[in-house]
């Protein structure tokens, strides 16, 4: 302190104007601390993962001006340029993907404990209703979250579940041939919303019952799916969402307060994103609060059937409050919908495009049996066999084909091209060592359209994964993986395809599909947090006789 005085007073008697020059040196100290910490901040995260390759990122915007001019197979294009793993920058936030099988395999499977956790991108961080489902919940809460759950999904609960989705697709596709044409993927939405509805929450939305049959509810019923719907396709994932999600790519540090503020601030995306979530969380919990009591809980739905699980066991209860039972609940019904209902339209517009293929597919399910032969879930429940090895059935049934066509749609549109994983400890993935905390996400969409694996791979070919042919023989076993892979795979997989190959079977014995002139081509895609449809598949259903 002597020294400081000594020195200020020397200055002082030389004369110098001590205002301008003391300040100088801490406010140079100020500004270079500044200046590290903005630099530490926008390359702190590139710094741990700085050897994987991976093209130059441009500060703030890193590497989204290619997802914007690439659309989804950016993924691929960089595969393509840099090999088997890369870095991809969001905004600041470098992602490490795989796009490779084997290395698929370590990442889902061999080095699991490590990274058993979802990173979670902006377009979730803003949006809290999505954030404490299974998909993203951590560690031991997700656990025993995922342990409950699969407790509920016994192959009893699905065999059960066979009827009512009949019901729902019979009276969903009553007439599709009397008008001109249909937006299949409106229809089979509200389907795959319907009978998600129903297995999830134990109600009935009547969304695709024809207009006649319409509830006096609908109003309301409408209104939430149109708020779910909403506030599903505003989870964008390039430049497109709303300002707090953009903020959350570019400076996430920002994104928080941000939000907070623009979702008071009427008419912008914020408020709107943030009240319809408002009003989707206030209906979940009355339904929940209801089934609570004990009030219309039922035997067949999964809301109920968890809120009996968790009351049954401690470590469930623990984890289950109110607010995770409402999460998972709609969970379900954001991942049952859009995914199933993608999967379905792709389904009949790839089929739709092939006539080889459509012959084939009627030969097979004219085969099945009389058209009021309901299939069993045993019929349906083949699997996809590398996902869950413990319960492969190598067994083949009658709907093989049927089965194939599934696969091969999966493969050519990949609902959800990426998955999101996170490392919990530093670990070493093909050759780079990534720090903890490392977002690692595998690219199943670039799995699934490698020449190595499916030849041709823009071609249509269902025979592909016949089990006979050389090509699934050959094939690495993890490259077509559209459910996930490892003790995070999918857990919805069996109900989906039960869904799905039930509809296949009625709409198939009943119509077959031709492009409507309205339809464009190639199929045009929207990029959020999974695939859409950018203007929907438009069909003419046609009455087979
Ligand atoms: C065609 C339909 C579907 C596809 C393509 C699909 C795809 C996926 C994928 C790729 C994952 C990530 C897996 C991973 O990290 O390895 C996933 C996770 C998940 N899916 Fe699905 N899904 C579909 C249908 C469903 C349905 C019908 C439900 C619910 C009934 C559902 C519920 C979930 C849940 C809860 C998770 C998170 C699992 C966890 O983190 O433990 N999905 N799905």
């Amino acid at each position: 302190m002597d020294l400081l005085s000594g020195a200020l007073q020397k200055l002082a008697e030389a004369g110098l104007p001590l205002v301008i020059r003391v300040p100088l040196i801490p406010a140079t100290c100020t500004i270079l601390a500044l200046l590290g910490g903005v630099l530490g901040y926008f390359y702190g995260p590139y710094w741990g993962v700085r050897k994987v390759p991976g093209p130059p990122a441009m500060p703030f915007v890193g590497h989204l001006p290619l997802l914007a001019k690439y659309g989804p197979d950016v993924f691929s294009v960089l595969a393509k340029s840099y090999g088997p793993i890369f870095r991809f920058h969001m905004g600041r936030q470098p992602l490490v993907i795989v796009a490779d099988p084997e290395l698929c395999r370590e990442v889902g499977i061999k080095k699991f404990k490590d990274i058993t956790n979802r990173s979670i991108p902006s377009p979730i961080s803003a949006s809290p209703l999505h954030q404490k489902g299974l998909f993203f919940t951590r560690d031991a809460r997700w656990s025993t979250m995922r342990n409950t759950i699969l407790s509920v999904y016994q192959p009893s609960y699905l065999a059960k579940l066979v009827p009512t989705m009949q019901a729902f697709i019979e009276s969903a596709t009553e007439d599709l041939h009397s008008k001109e044409d249909i937006t299949f993927s409106d229809l089979s939405l509200k389907l795959a919303s319907d009978v998600i509805g129903d297995a999830a929450f134990g109600v009935d939305f009547g969304l695709s019952k024809p207009h006649t049959q319409h509830q006096q509810n609908d109003k309301e019923i409408e209104n939430f799916i149109n708020q779910h719907i909403y506030s599903t396709t505003m989870l964008k994932m390039d430049l497109s969402g709303s300002f707090s999600i953009i903020l959350g790519l570019l400076i996430p540090i920002l994104q928080e307060p941000f939000r907070q503020i623009l979702k008071r601030i009427p008419g912008t995306m914020d408020w709107k994103v943030d009240r319809t979530n408002q009003n989707l969380s206030s209906r979940l919990d009355e339904i929940v609060q209801k089934k609570m009591k004990g009030k219309e809980r039922g035997t067949n739905d999964f809301l109920s059937l968890i809120l009996s699980a968790s009351e049954s066991e401690t470590a469930a209860k623990n984890v289950f409050t109110q607010d995770y039972i409402s999460a998972v609940t709609y969970e379900h019904l954001l991942a049952g919908s859009a995914t199933t209902s993608f999967t379905l339209s792709t389904i009949i517009y790839l089929v739709a495009g092939h006539p080889e293929v459509e012959k084939k597919l009627l030969e097979e399910i004219d085969g099945f049996g009389p058209c009021d032969k309901i299939p069993t879930a045993n019929d349906l429940q083949r699997r996809f066999p590398y996902i869950d090895q413990a319960t492969i059935h190598t067994f083949l049934t009658i709907l093989d084909f049927e089965l194939q066509v599934v696969k091969e749609a999966m493969r050519f549109y990949t609902v959800s091209p990426l998955v999101a994983r996170e490392t919990s400890a530093q670990v070493e993935i093909g050759g780079y060592v990534l720090p903890k905390g490392t977002w690692v996400w595998m690219a199943l969409g670039v799995l699934a359209k490698d020449p190595k694996n499916f030849p041709e791979p823009e071609k249509f070919k269902p025979e592909r994964f016949d089990p006979k042919c050389d090509e699934e023989k050959q094939r690495h076993p993890y490259a077509n993986i559209p459910f996930g892979i490892g003790p995070r795979a999918c857990i919805g997989q069996k109900f989906s395809l039960q869904e799905i190959k039930l509809s296949m079977i009625h709409l198939y014995r009943n119509y077959v599909f031709r492009h409507s002139p309205d339809m464009e081509k190639p199929l045009a895609l929207d990029y959020g947090i999974v695939l859409n449809f950018k203007h929907g598949v438009k069909v003419r259903a046609i009455k087979r006789t």
